[in-house]
């Protein structure tokens, strides 16, 4: 990590040549830039039309202009915004300019809201939250990823890790008076009934894990089934375009093709496989055994057979999954399938698709605060680990209290009031510069 105190600048906006681009700047020269490019005072909180010219006093563009002082900006530092014309020589001449300045520098991945981060503007599941937002794609990552990005998951596991070191500072009042005590341990009683109910509180939501991947990285639907039966055409009706190579030769498909799909606002990512049979084409069982692996980790696998055949077995693995008949058009009568389809007279398409919907949206859950990552998952799960261990009957007092403590600070590493250093730079890199 470069210097922390430098002053960083990036284009903040999208891909050149655009109408306008944004260009930001963060740290203690903000100001003293701003004021030199255009040969004014600066005035906070003011948007300006202003003319920048370079040093030697050749116009650069003419900009609209922001100053956000320190204490009340984004970042929680000085930050300017120029709005430049959007063109590449514009930027390239004007990045160039804010650069010849000292300890001013390109700002890296994630860097601005990192600072915001660091100067305290938000917690660290806030600063994931906006990362979301960017990234989001349908209505339903948008909605999940602003309610953190405003702080909903930071407010409660900081309500969570507040009660939980209250508790333990019950218990250990309690231990230093246990010697003079009237009815030693009957806090620590009212205090670890508290604490059970929060550990019951944590494991409910640690069971809706899963929506929140889904919410965030999609409902993963894996198309399986013999060779020739049809499922890359099923992938290209579902994708509406031809993602994937269809023809009557038996193993087309080698290797898993993935496309996302908008369904009522949830992102679902549908899988095509490569057709399961016996072969030696080396190959060709590479691709059957990836198959195999995509079917594992599908939140619905899509079991294909022609109809008319016979329905094949039911996958290894518990994974939820529905047979789909395919090629109705070539025949009528059909038995035992959940859906009967046809690509070719578009025949049980829309059904199919609405009824993904119907199970996304159960899985995927509605308005309440998820995990949604993996380190969240983790740090809750040794939450409710710490917590068992404190509820273990007649435990000695010291030993709960130290659970207790050992809880809380996975909360807190959660939301990042302990000990990030080495995190933040994993969570900030998947960022994009200018962010
Ligand atoms: N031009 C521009 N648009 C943008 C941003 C930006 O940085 N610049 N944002 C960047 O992500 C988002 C808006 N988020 C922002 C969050 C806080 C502050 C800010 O200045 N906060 C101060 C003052 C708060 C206030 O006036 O109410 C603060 O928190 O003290 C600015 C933008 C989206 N749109
Ligand atoms: N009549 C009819 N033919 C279909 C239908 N769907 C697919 N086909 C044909 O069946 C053949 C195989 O289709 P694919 O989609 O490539 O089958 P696949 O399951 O992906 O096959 P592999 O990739 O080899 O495992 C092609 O000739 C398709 O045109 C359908 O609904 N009706
Ligand atoms: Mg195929």
């Amino acid at each position: 990590m470069a210097h922390a105190s430098d002053t960083i600048y990036a284009l903040s906006s999208g891909a050149l040549p655009a109408g306008i681009a944004v260009v930001r700047i963060s740290g203690s020269n903000a100001e003293t830039i701003l004021a030199d490019l255009s040969g004014r005072s600066v005035e906070p909180r003011v948007a300006r039309l202003l003319t920048l010219k370079d040093p030697i006093g050749e116009t650069l563009d003419r900009a609209l202009t922001l100053f956000f002082p320190e204490g009340a900006s984004f970042t929680g530092e000085p930050v300017v915004e120029l709005h430049l014309h959007g063109g590449k020589a514009v930027l390239r001449a004007v990045l160039d300019a804010i650069g010849a300045y000292p300890r001013t520098r390109p700002a890296e991945a994630g860097e601005f809201t990192r600072r915001a981060f660091i100067n305290g503007r938000m917690d660290l599941t806030a600063a994931e939250g906006v990362a979301d937002l960017i990234s989001a794609e349908t209505e339903a990552q948008r909605r999940f990823a602003i309610r953190n990005a405003g702080g909903q998951q930071d407010a409660l596991y900081s309500n969570w890790r507040s009660r939980l070191i209250e508790a333990r500072a019950l218990i250990e009042a309690d231990l230093d008076f246990a010697d003079e005590a009237d009815v030693p341990g009957s806090v620590a009683d009212t205090v670890l009934d508290q604490v059970h109910a929060l550990s019951s509180t944590i494991e409910e939501h640690l069971r809706h894990a899963r929506s929140g991947e889904i919410l965030r990285d999609g409902f993963r639907v894996v198309i399986v089934g013999e060779p020739n039966v049809g499922k890359s055409s099923l992938l290209n009706a579902l994708a509406r375009r031809d993602v994937a190579i269809v023809s009557d030769e038996a193993g087309t498909t080698r290797d898993l093709i993935e496309v996302a799909l908008d369904l009522g606002g949830y992102k679902v990512v549908l899988t095509d496989t490569a057709g399961l049979r016996e072969t030696d084409n080396k190959v060709e069982r590479i691709g059957i055994e990836r198959a195999r692996e995509a079917v594992q980790q599908a939140d619905l696998v899509l079991q294909l057979y022609v109809a008319g055949t016979s329905r094949p077995e039911q996958l290894d693995g518990e994974r939820p999954s529905v047979f789909v008949a395919t090629k109705a058009d070539l025949l009528r009568n059909q038995a035992g399938a959940d859906f009967l389809i046809s690509v070719s007279s578009n025949q049980g398409i829309a059904e199919l698709l609405s009824a993904i919907q119907v199970r996304v949206q159960a899985e995927a859950g509605g308005s309440s605060v998820l995990p949604s990552r993996d380190r969240h998952i983790h740090h809750l799960r040794e939450t409710v680990d710490a917590l068992r261990r404190a509820e273990v009957p007649d435990l000695a007092l010291e030993l709960c209290a130290e659970e207790l403590r050992i809880a809380a600070d996975h909360l807190g590493h959660i939301t990042g009031v302990i000990g990030v250093d080495d995190l933040l730079d994993v969570v900030f890199s998947r960022f994009c510069i200018g962010k």
